[in-house]
């Protein structure tokens, strides 16, 4: 199984056909809000039937019991991995899990991951814009800690946290990590970046990389050189 999700933020179903096509195998991809809100839900069938494996990364953040109504109609889908904000807390995250459960295809339910802090955060945003006091570490293995106890399969971070969260929550929760960068690469809006080497040593599980290869002029070269480097 490769380690690297690519993030498809494209506008339309032919940008997403056209990207792909360039791959011979199938890969990890991720499904999130650009897509989504251009393509509707069919998209996730379109990927699928490329023979690609889906993060849907739609971020539910709600009161347990929508959550858990989202989470029953997205497990139909089929979709290897959802994912919450841990920010809902610990009750709502339950309720997703329940969702899940609810709507499994064959008895198997998609992997259900938590968002932490978005990795375009900064320590000085999440202390001042977000009011949360301390380092994000801190913020983040607490969160960690909190998708844990409801059930969740492991969390969304930095780079930089993922060590300390597999120190706490132990080596099977899952990490993963976008806001990947090669070296010479701009940071764009992500404020806790990281190399795919460093991503390696550091263990997480999947790294998320979406403008590095989609805005590659070589794509699948790009794609190849970033999955030796997780190997
Ligand atoms: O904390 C988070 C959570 C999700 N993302 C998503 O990952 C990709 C990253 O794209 P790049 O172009 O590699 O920056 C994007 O789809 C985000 O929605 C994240 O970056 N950070």
């Amino acid at each position: 199984m490769s380690k690297t999700i690519v993030a498809l933020d494209f506008s339309s179903k032919e940008q997403v056909i056209d990207f792909l096509n360039q791959f011979e195998e199938p890969i990890y991809v991720k499904i999130g809000m650009e897509l989504t809100y251009a393509c509707g839900l069919d998209i996730v069938k379109t990927v699928k039937e490329m023979g690609h494996h889906i993060f849907l990364d739609l971020k539910l953040h709600d009161i347990p019991n929508t959550v858990k109504g989202g989470m029953k109609n997205l497990a139909k889908l089929g979709v290897d991995i959802v994912n919450v904000h841990c920010a809902g807390g610990i009750a709502m995250m339950k309720a997703a899990i329940d969702g899940l459960n609810e709507g499994a295809v064959d008895g198997k339910r998609p992997l259900c991951i938590g968002v932490t802090q978005l990795t375009s955060t900064s320590k000085e945003a999440m202390n001042e814009e977000l009011g949360i006091p301390g380092d994000v570490i801190e913020c983040v293995k607490h969160y960690a800690k909190n998708a844990k106890e409801a059930g969740l399969d492991g969390v969304v971070c930095s780079v930089h946290e993922a060590k300390a969260i597999h120190e706490v929550c132990g080596n099977d929760f899952l990490t993963v990590t976008p806001g990947i960068r090669l070296a010479d690469d701009s940071k764009d809006d992500q404020k806790r970046v990281a190399t795919p080497d460093y991503a390696k040593e550091q263990g997480c599980d999947y790294i998320v990389v979406g403008r590095s290869i989609t805005k590659s002029q070589d794509p699948v070269s790009t794609y190849n050189e970033i999955e030796s480097m997780m190997k």
